[in-house]
Formats: C-alpha cells, structure tokens, sequence
C-alpha cells in the first residue's frame, strides 16, 4: 500500500492527515530528512512559508526535499507548499526565502492580500471532475493565498480564480530592479500540475471533499503501480463526493 508523507513543520498537515485517513490511506508525518526514505508520494501543506522554510532549514531539509522532487515522486503544495515547489517567488519578505523549486511557475506570495482578505468560492475545475468525478466545481478555502502568476509550457493549468476587486494591486521588481505593476488580469492561475507535480493555492484539506486527495493519489498510482495493491486506495469513498464514479464490482474493501 502506498504511504504517503505529510510535511510536518507547521501548518496544516493534521488535516492533510485526516483528509488521507479518510479516503483509507496511511499519511506518515516527515520532520527529518530520513523520514522521506521509503515514501511513496509526499504532500508540503499550507501554512506560512517563511516560517516553513525556517524550519526547514532548521532540521536540513531542502536537499532531501529537492532530491525527492528531482527524483519523480510525486509531491503536492498546498498554498504556502506552492510556493516552496514554486521555482520563482515574489511578494517575498526582504531577504527572500529558500525554495526547493521543481515546478516551473512564478508565484506571488500574498496575491490575494493579508489574511484579512482570506475568502472562500467555488472554484470551476472541469479536468478534476472528469478523473474522479463529481461536480465541474469544488469550493476554494483562500487563505492568505498566494497565486500563480506565469506558468512555463510543460505545465497543466488545473484551476483559475476570478481575482477579486478589492485586492491590492501587486508591484513585482523588474530585471532591473525598477518597482512595476504586472498584474492587470481578471483572472489568475490557482491549481496546477507539471508531471510528478501537483500544486493548488488553496486548501482543499480544510473541506469534506477528498477529490483532490484522490486525485494526488492517482497521480501516485500512475507512476508506481506495484504500491497500490488490490487494496484500492478509495475504493471506500469513491462516489462519495466524487459522486458519479461507480465502484468496481471487484473491490469492496471497506465498507
Ligand atoms: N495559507 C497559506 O499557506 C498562506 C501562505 C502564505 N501566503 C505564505 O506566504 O506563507
């Protein structure tokens, strides 16, 4: 059976842990480069990537988290976890912060604003509900959210949000170091996969859906299958909120 880490410096990896648990897959939480041996697939949550990167620092953590990303597995950034796979980030305290990088993407640290300006919508996101089924929309928990500026051309773009009136407008340095305005679209880039790669602005651990959990564990599934015995991972709640998938005949688990 596939085991899952969960990057667990800070932040909210209980509830990646809990959102695993209940699709029936085993989370292990990881504080120590040696943790990350023997994972199948590994998932850095939401919380303050600054602090995070501290932290990470503190326990020597970025070779280890760079060589897991270079090596294929499959790793999933929530929110403050997008930027840490970001390859780029801006909005960035004075100093910047160190980033493990690997996904092909710039990313701005605080798009949507302060945690004030933290807000919830349904999010539409055709490509989720065509795998694992369900509604064209989940609801987005933005939290002090980043977003994802520009992408390169190997990477999928999963989700989009309408960005909202009342945010404030975001300066980027130029290569010359000169304050611009570089964002004037209405709509901005939140979900997104390139290969082993998967990464959302949001927080889809802090809802009831598990779709996205499924969806990270098909991804998983994809690139070793041998980890995923006849134990389906979500045979036990498949169409559940994934709605229209019907269970295998073959594979009745749990119940
Ligand atoms: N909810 C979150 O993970 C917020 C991330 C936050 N913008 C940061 O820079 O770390």
């Amino acid at each position: 059976m596939a085991v899952v880490g969960v990057l667990a410096l800070q932040g909210s990896y209980n509830e990646h842990m809990s959102a695993l648990r209940r699709i029936g897959v085993k989370g292990v939480e990881v504080r120590k480069p040696e943790q990350l041996h023997g994972l199948d697939s590994l998932i850095i949550p939401g919380g303050e990537s600054t602090t995070m990167a501290k932290l990470a620092n503190y326990h020597n953590l970025f070779p280890a988290l760079r060589e897991f990303v270079g090596a294929g597995k499959p790793v999933w950034g929530t929110c403050a976890g997008l930027i840490f796979l970001a390859n780029k980030a801006v909005g960035q305290k004075l100093g910047g912060q160190e980033l493990v990088g690997g996904l092909d993407c710039t990313v701005h640290r605080n798009f949507f604003g302060s945690q004030l300006q933290s807000f919830e919508t349904e999010l539409s996101v055709p490509m989720l509900a065509e795998k694992e089924g369900g509604s064209n929309t989940c609801r987005g928990v933005f939290i002090r959210a980043p977003a994802i500026l520009e992408v390169g051309s190997d990477v999928e773009i999963l989700a989009e949000c309408p960005v909202p009136s009342g945010r404030p407008s975001i300066t980027i340095p130029s290569a010359e170091g000169v304050e611009e305005e570089v964002y004037s679209k209405d709509r901005v880039i939140v979900a997104v996969r390139q290969g082993n790669i998967l990464a959302t602005a949001f927080h889809p651990e802090l809802t009831s859906d598990c779709r996205w959990h499924r969806f990270f564990l098909d991804m998983d599934r994809e690139s070793h299958p041998k980890a995923f015995s006849a134990l389906s991972l979500s045979s036990s709640s498949r169409g559940s909120e994934g709605g229209s998938k019907t269970k295998p005949f073959d594979l009745p688990i749990f119940e």
